[in-house]
């Protein structure tokens, strides 16, 4: 009678030292799988921080800083501005009769010439300037470095650039904008808060007195020998 075969499983004794390095191996492996999840998971929450933060920071509409973002960055520069005595300027401008666009071709064509007019805005900034969005049709270009006289050439070249900005919305329906700007620079006395106080005060009077135009506030020295006390606040005419 032929005896079962082996079934040939050779149980090796337990090797201490390739056991041992096995086992270090397999740790190491873990150990590695974990930092790399750990690394991306970090990676990935580091992202997801720097999207939210770009999101509180940006008009969704648009892209441009939204006001609270200028606000904040408002403060700074002036500051910077004070403390190297430099000059410092902003454009305050509100798009004219734009309620005109939403109601006679909907909100689609107005949220078209938000960013045609950003897009025109923006090319004729320079490097250190940038743009914000403060609500609705009102817009805002930051100037560092520039003083009065620069500032108005600025205010002028974003008024013609918007008056020139005109579109064909749905292929037929010509779309041709206009705005009043505000311009005020820094004075010694002034924080941004008052600079824009004053820059809307200069709108105000852009508006009533036309619009389509550019008018630069005065400043501390003029409000003083004019008496002035108050920084404004708005009370535009509509119409
Ligand atoms: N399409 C669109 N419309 C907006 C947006 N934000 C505000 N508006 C509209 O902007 C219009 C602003 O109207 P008004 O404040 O009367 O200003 P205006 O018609 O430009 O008149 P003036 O400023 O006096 O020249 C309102 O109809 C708002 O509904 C937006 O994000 N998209």
């Amino acid at each position: 009678m032929a005896l079962p075969q082996a079934s040939g499983y050779y149980q090796k004794p337990w090797d201490w030292k390739s056991g041992q390095m096995q086992v270090s191996i397999g740790v190491l492996i873990s150990v590695g799988v974990a930092f790399l999840l750990l690394g991306g998971t970090a990676g990935w929450l580091l992202f997801a921080l720097m999207q939210q933060r770009k999101l509180a920071h940006t008009d969704y509409l648009t892209g441009i800083a939204n006001r609270g973002s200028v606000f904040e960055q408002g403060f700074k520069l002036v500051e910077h501005a004070h403390g190297e005595v430099e000059p410092f300027s902003i454009v305050l401008f509100d798009v004219d009769h734009f309620k005109k666009i939403n109601d006679t071709l909907g909100h689609g064509a107005g949220d078209r010439a938000l960013r045609v007019i950003v897009n025109a805005s923006r090319r004729v900034l320079g490097q250190r300037e940038f743009l914000g969005r403060l609500g609705g049709e009102e817009f805002i270009a930051v100037l560092p470095g520039c003083g009065r006289e620069e500032a108005m050439k600025r205010a002028e070249s974003l008024r013609l650039a918007i008056a020139r900005a005109g579109f064909l919305y749905a292929d037929k329906h010509p779309v041709n904008m206009t705005a009043s700007l505000g311009v005020a620079t820094l004075d010694r006395d002034v924080d941004f808060q008052i600079l824009v106080n004053r820059a809307d005060e200069a709108l105000y009077v852009a508006k009533n007195s036309g619009r389509n135009r550019a008018v630069r506030a005065s400043s501390s020295a003029e409000r003083l020998s004019a008496g002035m006390v108050t920084v404004g606040s708005r009370q535009r005419v509509r119409g």
